[in-house]
């Protein structure tokens, strides 16, 4: 299936940088949010990404013009009718997941593809919440979406080799590179991340050591990037909570048992960098 259309539900971080990457290679895209605000902010945020990669000599002053005019901002789902795929990134939450799912079922045309970015959540549930199960997929972009390379591709139980294909192709397309899992709970990125990440947490709940040190170890004993208790701050840490639920629950195993220490945070409405707090603190 040839796929031009692309509705992006969800103008949160994932969302915007999703939308902003397939506008960027060509596809029409429509960034669809429940909020106002949200879809303004979103596209504050692409605008002003482009704008500094054609500063920095990465993009050429026409791309990001086509880029623009391949984008456009709507708050209404009915939107989808015109889309050949939608790919969601919503709050991590099964419900309001499927009851966004049911919606689209109806609102997207019969030929048209699902696709979430779910970081962790089984694809076989929210496919069976639709008629269509074996158009449904995931499409699990890395943050910052614009950077990152990776796109885990899961198939669900009854994805159909067809929309995999279609889905691998168009990963290729948007210049990432898909890598194919089964769907069982946080994938591979997350059942392996997430855990490290929680365990860093732990560190700190213990009083083994103090968030800088715990991240300073990471960096430089390990190499990584960013220390493990900034990245959470970056990914939110209401999504890593999530994310520890969704590994307990799905594998039964205590050793994907949250921090009580995220818990916390996340009840105090710290949620890392988009909430200005977490770990550290931020200026948005
Ligand atoms: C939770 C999930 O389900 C799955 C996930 O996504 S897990 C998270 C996966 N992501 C990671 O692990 C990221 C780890 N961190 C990194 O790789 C790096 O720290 C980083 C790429 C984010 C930033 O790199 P850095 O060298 O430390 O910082 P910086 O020099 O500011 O940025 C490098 C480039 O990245 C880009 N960049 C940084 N942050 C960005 C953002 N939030 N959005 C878009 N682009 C960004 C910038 O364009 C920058 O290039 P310029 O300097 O030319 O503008
Ligand atoms: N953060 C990360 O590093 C990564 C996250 N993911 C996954 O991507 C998804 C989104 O995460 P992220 O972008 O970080 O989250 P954000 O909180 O930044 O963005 C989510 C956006 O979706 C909006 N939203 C919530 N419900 C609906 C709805 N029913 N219809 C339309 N829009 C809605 C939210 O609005 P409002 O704020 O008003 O509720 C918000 O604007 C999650 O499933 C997450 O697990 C995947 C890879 C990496």
């Amino acid at each position: 299936m040839s796929i031009k259309q692309v509705m992006v539900v969800g103008a949160g971080q994932m969302g915007a940088g999703i939308a902003q990457v397939c506008a960027q290679y060509g596809f029409s895209v429509k960034l669809n949010d429940i909020a106002d605000e949200a879809l303004e902010k979103g596209k504050a945020g692409i605008e002003k990404r482009l704008a500094r990669s054609v500063e920095k000599g990465r993009l050429a002053e026409e791309e990001q013009q086509k880029t623009l005019e391949n984008l456009s901002y709507t708050t209404d789902l009915n939107e989808a009718s015109t889309c050949d795929l939608v790919i969601e990134a919503i709050v991590e939450n099964m419900n309001v997941k499927t009851s966004l799912f049911k919606k689209l079922d109806e609102f997207a045309p019969e030929h048209a593809i699902l696709a979430s970015n779910t970081s962790s959540l089984p694809i076989t549930e929210i496919a069976a919440v639709t008629n269509r199960p074996s158009q449904v997929i995931g499409m699990h972009f890395m943050n910052p979406v614009p950077v990152m390379k990776l796109v885990e591709i899961i198939r669900g139980l009854q994805t159909s080799d067809e929309t995999y294909q279609s889905i691998k192709d168009m990963t290729e397309k948007i210049c990432k590179s898909p890598v194919e899992v089964n769907d069982f709970p946080g994938f591979v990125s997350n059942r392996v991340l997430m855990p490290m990440i929680n365990e860093a947490i732990y560190t700190v709940y213990e009083g083994v050591a103090t968030p800088e040190d715990v991240d300073t170890v990471m960096k430089l004993g390990m190499n990584h990037p960013m220390g493990p208790l900034t990245l959470a701050d970056f990914i939110g840490l209401d999504t890593c909570l999530y994310i520890m639920e969704v590994l307990h629950e799905g594998f039964g195993d205590s050793k994907y048992r949250p921090c009580p220490l995220l818990r916390k945070y996340v009840k105090a409405g710290w949620l890392g960098k988009k909430s200005g707090r977490g770990f550290y603190t931020y200026e948005n």
